[in-house]
Parts: C-alpha cells; sequence; structure tokens
C-alpha cells in the first residue's frame, strides 16, 4: 500500500504543527460565525474540535477546506516537515484537497448511483494530472494512470473494511458503510491531513466502536494527522489526544481530555446549551445521576440529534459534483465580495 508507512507514534503527534489557523473570523452579515479562532494540528496527531450545536465547528471546517473565506486570519498547511508553508486562506477546495488535505462531511455526500469502487475511483484519479475527465477521455498515458487510481481504491476500500462490496450501488450500502466509503473516498487522495465532520452521527453503538478503531489506524497506520469534530463524547475521548472547545464563534478550552472535561468554562457551555434543556425531565434527572463529567451529559444529549441526522443524510443526497462545483464558485464569489457567503452549500450548512 502506497501510504502504510507509519511516519508517527500513535495519536500524539510529534509536536509540530501541520495546519494551523490563527485569528479567524467569519461572519455572515451581523452573526459572527467565528471569532478570532487559532488553532494548531500537529503533525501525526488526532485533535478533536468540540462544542455545542451552532459553535462554530463545521465554519472551521470549511474555511479551513476553501469552501469560506474568513474575513480575517491565516491557514497555513506544512505538507513535508520542515518544507515550506502554504496559505489555504481562499484556495479553492480542490486545490486545498491536491495539497493535501481531504475532508468527509456531515451530511454524506457520495454519487447514489454509482457503485462502491466508481466512488472512490473518482477521488483516486484527481492525483493523476489530467484528472478524471482525462482518464474518461483516454488521453495518452491515461490507461495505466487509471489502473493505478484503481488499485489504490481497492487499498483504501480494503482498509476501511469494505473489501467485497466493491460493486454495491453506494445508496444500498448500511449507514455505518456509507461513513467508511465517505472516509475511504476522503483518503483516495493521499491526503496529509483528515478533517472528518461527525462521522460517527447517526451510527449504531458497535458502528461508532469501528468507527472509532479505524479513525485511530488511519492515524497510526496511514501517519495521517486528523482534525475530528464529533458530537459522541466516548468516541471523542477515547481517540482524541488533544481537545479545542468552541462555544458561539470562540475558543474556549484546549487542552488534554482530562483537562477539557474539567475545565469550567466547558461544563458552563454544555449545561447552558439548549440541548440539555430540551431533554426529558427523566433524562436530565439519570444523566445528572449518573453523570460525573461534561462528557457523559454530553453523550445523553446528543443522540436525539443524531437520530434526526440520520433521516436527513439519509434523504438529502448531494453529489459531488454539485459540491465541486458550488464550492468552486462560492469561493470565487467570496474572494470578491468579503462580506457576502452565498450559494448553495452556504445554505445547507446554514439551514442545519
Ligand atoms: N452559510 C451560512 N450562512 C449564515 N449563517 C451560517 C452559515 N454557516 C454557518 N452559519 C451560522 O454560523 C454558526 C455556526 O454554525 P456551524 O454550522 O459552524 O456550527 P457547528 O458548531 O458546526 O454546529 P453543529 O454542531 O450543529 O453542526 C451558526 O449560527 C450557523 O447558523
Amino acid at each position: 500500500m502506497t501510504t502504510s508507512t507509519q511516519t508517527v507514534p500513535a495519536g500524539t503527534g510529534t509536536g509540530e504543527p501541520v495546519l494551523r489557523a490563527q485569528g479567524v473570523t467569519l461572519r455572515f452579515g451581523g452573526l459572527t460565525s467565528l471569532d478570532d479562532v487559532s488553532v494548531e494540528l500537529r503533525r501525526g496527531e488526532i485533535l478533536a474540535v468540540i462544542g455545542p450545536n451552532g459553535a462554530g465547528k463545521t465554519s472551521l471546517f470549511n474555511c479551513l477546506t476553501g469552501v469560506y473565506l474568513p474575513q480575517e486570519g491565516g491557514i497555513e498547511f506544512q505538507a513535508e516537515p520542515g518544507g515550506s508553508w502554504l496559505s489555504l486562506r481562499g484556495r479553492k477546495p480542490h486545490l486545498v484537497n491536491r495539497a493535501g488535505v481531504s475532508r468527509t462531511f456531515q451530511n454524506i455526500r457520495l454519487f447514489n448511483a454509482l457503485t462502491v469502487l466508481e466512488n472512490v475511483q473518482i477521488a483516486a484519479e484527481t492525483r493523476v494530472a489530467s484528472g478524471p475527465v482525462g482518464i474518461m477521455l483516454g488521453l495518452p498515458g491515461n490507461n495505466k494512470a487509471a489502473r493505478a487510481a484503481r488499485h489504490h481504491s481497492r487499498e483504501m476500500l480494503d482498509f476501511v473494511g469494505l473489501r467485497g462490496k466493491e460493486s454495491l450501488i453506494a445508496s444500498g450500502l448500511s449507514y455505518g458503510d456509507q461513513r467508511r466509503l465517505e472516509i475511504a473516498r476522503a483518503l483516495a487522495s493521499d491526503p496529509k491531513v483528515l478533517l472528518l465532520d461527525e462521522p460517527a452521527a447517526g451510527t449504531n453503538p458497535s458502528e461508532k466502536l469501528g468507527l472509532a478503531q479505524l479513525i485511530q489506524r488511519i492515524n497510526t497506520e496511514l501517519g495521517i494527522s486528523i482534525l475530528l469534530i464529533e458530537h459522541d463524547m466516548r468516541l471523542v475521548m477515547s481517540v482524541a489526544s488533544r481537545i479545542t472547545v468552541l462555544n458561539f464563534g470562540k475558543v474556549i478550552a484546549s487542552g488534554s481530555p482530562a483537562e477539557v472535561q474539567q475545565n469550567p468554562a466547558v461544563i458552563e457551555a454544555y449545561l447552558g446549551s439548549g440541548a440539555v434543556a430540551e431533554e426529558s425531565v427523566e433524562a436530565e434527572a439519570e444523566a445528572e445521576a449518573e453523570a460525573e463529567t461534561v462528557t457523559d451529559v454530553v453523550t445523553e444529549t446528543v443522540t436525539e440529534t443524531e437520530t434526526v441526522t440520520e433521516v436527513d443524510t439519509v434523504t438529502d443526497v448531494v453529489t459531488e459534483t454539485d459540491v465541486v462545483e458550488t464550492e468552486a464558485v462560492e469561493t470565487e464569489t467570496e474572494a470578491v465580495e468579503t462580506d457576502t457567503v452565498a450559494g448553495t452549500d452556504a445554505d445547507e450548512e446554514g439551514s442545519k
């Protein structure tokens, strides 16, 4: 496997940054979605970004991957240790991906009518200079590239546990397998950094466990640094080496899982969020009795949200083509009109 070199110790990182956002501020009209946010992902680590609903987590991912252009702040990526730093701010999403930063989405985005293998192959073909179109047109030298992309796609499908399901239609997969397929597709472009946006949303407990193991293997066996948004605190605590907490667009805490769990500002942010208030009295009493840490409280409150997410996600199909085109246009628009963010994807994210 081309990407199987373990370059760093499991999950802990080297201490050197690989991706950093500094002073990022993102506004939508009068709403400040991110307020002077600085986050640093260290090479080889798993960093979780948590926070109540609407805290700005997905907005941060969208800034890091070129979907949104923040009004202020810098975003930089260093592909190789000691190499030059590349500014990702204002870079189009597909160029961010080509630079080595890949992502999955909160709402699964697959080519539902294509096979499992084809879904990954399209992403793998972006590594070829002439891209999927060059391969489709049969341009010189592309047959070999197409074979290599197919081989690499199979490797990634094996890696995520989808061996034997290559020729199934993507929409026929179980929900947990669709999440795995999304991850395989994100891995197909050989990223240095992987951003996972709620990979366990809508999955059942055993699928969650499997996903936690997969995230750890991506980190340790492929040597990929991971930024993880996840509401399931058990999963977060089991895989993350550090956690950054957002609330109302601001970083309110950053540290080890143990430090963050005991941080009064974090406890306040979660206890003060609507999620807890919306729980039934019985569930709340149970949570109080059983939950000694913010972890448990959050895990309890997220269950309902995930059920809703699952329904939304299964019915809300967005093709990759739509995504790439919309995002590219959106970035261009934003580059000119820095105060206005509009477009299908923005609307979709905003209307969650
Ligand atoms: N395109 C947009 N237009 C307007 N407002 C937006 C847009 N995208 C995000 N927002 C707003 O920015 C804030 C942060 O949203 P974001 O989706 O980043 O939060 P989040 O922490 O990811 O929430 P969740 O956990 O529910 O996914 C919210 O108030 C949201 O409504």
